[in-house]
């Protein structure tokens, strides 16, 4: 097992008297896709903006390849490869597909990027900017404003947007939601290409069954803020505990 690139170590966080996250210890590691499950309310998406630091932890840390990034910015930990789909500040509505992908690819290259650059470089932005939008099967959307999308070609620009930024860390929550069945697969199968990147550390935030089925190389579940159950998909959907806090009878005490 490689080492962690993403730990949390008894993260916390408290509002007033409630605590949404209580003390989650857990590694992730390249080339594993974590599904993180559980009921309305567990914590899962609080325990997301923790990591991407939309939310300052009240206890316990965030380390990103053993670094301590606790104290950190959203966007400083972006640029450090935490890449979440909605940190994207970056969409420009009224340009095309194309030239959206293109600024990702070229901020991800930062300030050693210049106008003044030769044209060959550039070239190769635009290269680079054709291979995500292949790869998000955007293609015959290249031209269109990101605005005049529809939902699911959204979705997917937003997908391409981030791995224009080529982070180690992928961040979804809830990838597939509000789209139809129709258009899910394309976004799953974009999912699936980061994951067969074992270099890449996957998380998702996810109810849909299916979708767990299909992604998940191990599941944690969250409940009531704790770390209940962690390991292969089979096994924890399987155990008894889990099916319990599924199924609603899990007291505090069983949590
Ligand atoms: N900013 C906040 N202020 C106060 N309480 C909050 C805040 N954010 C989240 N909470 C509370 O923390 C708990 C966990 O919420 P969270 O949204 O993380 O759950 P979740 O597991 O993502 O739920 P869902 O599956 O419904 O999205 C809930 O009780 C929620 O009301």
């Amino acid at each position: 097992m490689p080492s962690p690139s993403l730990s949390t170590r008894d993260l916390t966080i408290r509002f007033g008297g409630h605590v949404a996250v209580n003390s989650v210890t857990c590694d992730f590691h390249p080339g594993e896709t974590t599904v993180i499950v559980g009921p309305n309310g567990a914590g899962k998406t609080t325990y997301f903006n923790l990591i991407s630091g939309q939310l300052p932890a009240s206890a316990g840390r965030v380390e990103k390849s053993g670094e301590d990034i606790t104290r950190l910015s959203p966007s400083a930990r972006a640029g450090r490869g935490i890449g979440r789909a909605f940190q994207l500040t970056n969409l420009f509505p009224q340009l095309s597909v194309i030239e959206n992908i293109r600024l990702a690819v070229q901020a991800r290259e930062g300030a050693g990027w210049s106008l003044f650059r030769p044209a060959a470089s550039r070239r190769d932005l635009i290269r680079s900017a054709e291979h995500y939008l292949d790869a998000a099967r955007l293609t015959d959307r290249a031209d269109m404003p990101a605005a005049s999308l529809p939902h699911g070609d959204q979705r997917k620009l937003e997908v391409a947007l981030l791995m224009a930024m080529e982070p180690d860390i992928y961040m979804f929550d809830e990838p597939t939601a509000g789209m139809s069945l129709d258009q899910a697969p394309a976004v799953l199968d974009l999912i699936g290409k980061i994951k067969a990147d074992t270099t890449k550390t996957v998380l998702l935030v996810e109810h849909k069954m299916d979708v767990v089925r299909a992604l998940a190389d191990r599941i944690i579940v969250l409940h009531n803020g704790e770390l209940l159950a962690d390991g292969p998909p089979a096994e924890v959907m399987g155990s008894k505990i889990v099916r319990d806090v599924y199924l609603g009878t899990a007291t505090e005490e069983t949590a």
